[in-house]
């Protein structure tokens, strides 16, 4: 039992996904305490964990277009061990690969999605199945349009640590109707296998894009001057960028698990008088809130650009 899940254009975020969903289901299969397929969506049931569960998958295949992107998948997903060396990789067989699936990852550029979809044969063999599009700025309205009405089409905005099992995915709402009971599991399952995933309008979806589809990247160059400062200091540059990343780590993990405001963690931080009182005004003074919250206004417009005819 299993399913097949094929991987549309097997890139930065396919791997990303795709060895994330492998570990799970490697630490499933050996009863590790790594397995991981809790949902952390608010409201909704964690599934029951079989490995034999047909709304887990059990068989992959990975598209690329050119043959020295495959030879570096196949060598990645084969040091993987485990399920990993079981992945199908495959150049120019977008069709096939469809086809031999249940549920389809959409995982190519934005621009792309057009004329991979319109493949000879392709919106056939997506009759009747699940796609999942993790293309920034397409929207399902785009997607339906391109495979027909026949296909359920659902949106994921994940992040690149979905790769180390601590993504962020946002899956658009699906309509509450008892025959998509299976889609949403086995959704659930694929993200909540590989970090936290949580369900929200598609209207939020270009929000969602740069916010933690993006974040990472603006995480690490606040990251990466925290670093540069105490290199300015005299830190050993490794030492420095562990001080900085655990740093972060803990305080987004205090805001997360303990649910405590940031603001309240900042004010625990802050002895009157101190030391980071003076570097927080130093931050205030470079504006560094409204420059951070503008940067997620600004690739949130970008995002709805994405995939949408090019402006004259
Ligand atoms: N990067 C990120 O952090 C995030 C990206 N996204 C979205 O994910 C999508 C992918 O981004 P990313 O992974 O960074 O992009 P990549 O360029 O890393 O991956 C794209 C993949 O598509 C493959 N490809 C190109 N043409 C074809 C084709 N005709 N048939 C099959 N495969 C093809 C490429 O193979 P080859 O190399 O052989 O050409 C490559 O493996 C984008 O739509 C982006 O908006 C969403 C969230 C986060
Ligand atoms: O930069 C981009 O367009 C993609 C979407 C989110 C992260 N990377």
């Amino acid at each position: 039992m299993g399913y097949t899940l094929a991987v549309i254009g097997c890139g930065t975020m396919g791997i990303a996904v795709l060895s994330g969903v492998l570990a799970s289901l490697d630490a499933t299969l050996s009863q590790s305490a790594a397995a991981k397929w809790e949902s952390h969506t608010p409201g909704t049931t964690t599934p029951t964990l079989l490995p034999t569960d047909d709304s887990l998958p059990s068989r992959f295949v990975a598209t690329v277009s050119r043959q020295e992107s495959a030879k570096r998948l196949r060598s990645l997903f084969f040091s993987l061990g485990g399920l990993g060396p079981s992945v199908e990789i495959l150049v120019g067989g977008n069709v096939k690969a469809v086809e031999e699936a249940d549920v389809v990852l959409l995982c190519c550029k934005p621009q792309l999605a057009e004329a991979i979809l319109s493949e000879p044969g392709l919106k056939e063999a997506l009759h009747g199945k699940l796609l999942i599009s993790i293309l920034a700025g397409v929207t399902i309205a785009q997607l339906t349009n391109m495979v027909g009405a026949g296909t359920s089409v659902v949106r994921a905005m994940p992040n690149t640590p979905c790769k180390i099992r601590e993504g962020m995915t946002v899956v658009s709402n699906l309509p509450s109707s008892d025959s998509l009971e299976l889609d949403r599991e086995r959704i659930l399952k694929i993200f909540s296998s590989i970090g936290r995933c949580r369900f929200l309008d598609e209207k939020h979806f270009d929000a969602c894009t740069a916010l933690s589809g993006s974040g990472p990247a603006f995480a690490c160059i606040f990251l990466e001057a925290m670093a540069d400062g105490g290199v300015m200091m005299g830190l050993p540059r490794a030492e420095a960028l562990e001080l900085a990343a655990q740093t972060l780590q803990g305080a987004a993990r205090m805001t997360l698990g303990g649910g405590t405001h940031p603001a309240q963690l900042k004010d625990a931080v802050t002895t009157p008088g101190g030391c980071t009182i003076a570097g927080l005004l130093a931050l205030e003074d470079g504006r560094v809130r409204s420059t951070i919250a503008r940067a997620i206004q600004i690739a949130t417009e970008r995002a709805s650009e994405l995939g949408q005819p090019a402006k004259k």
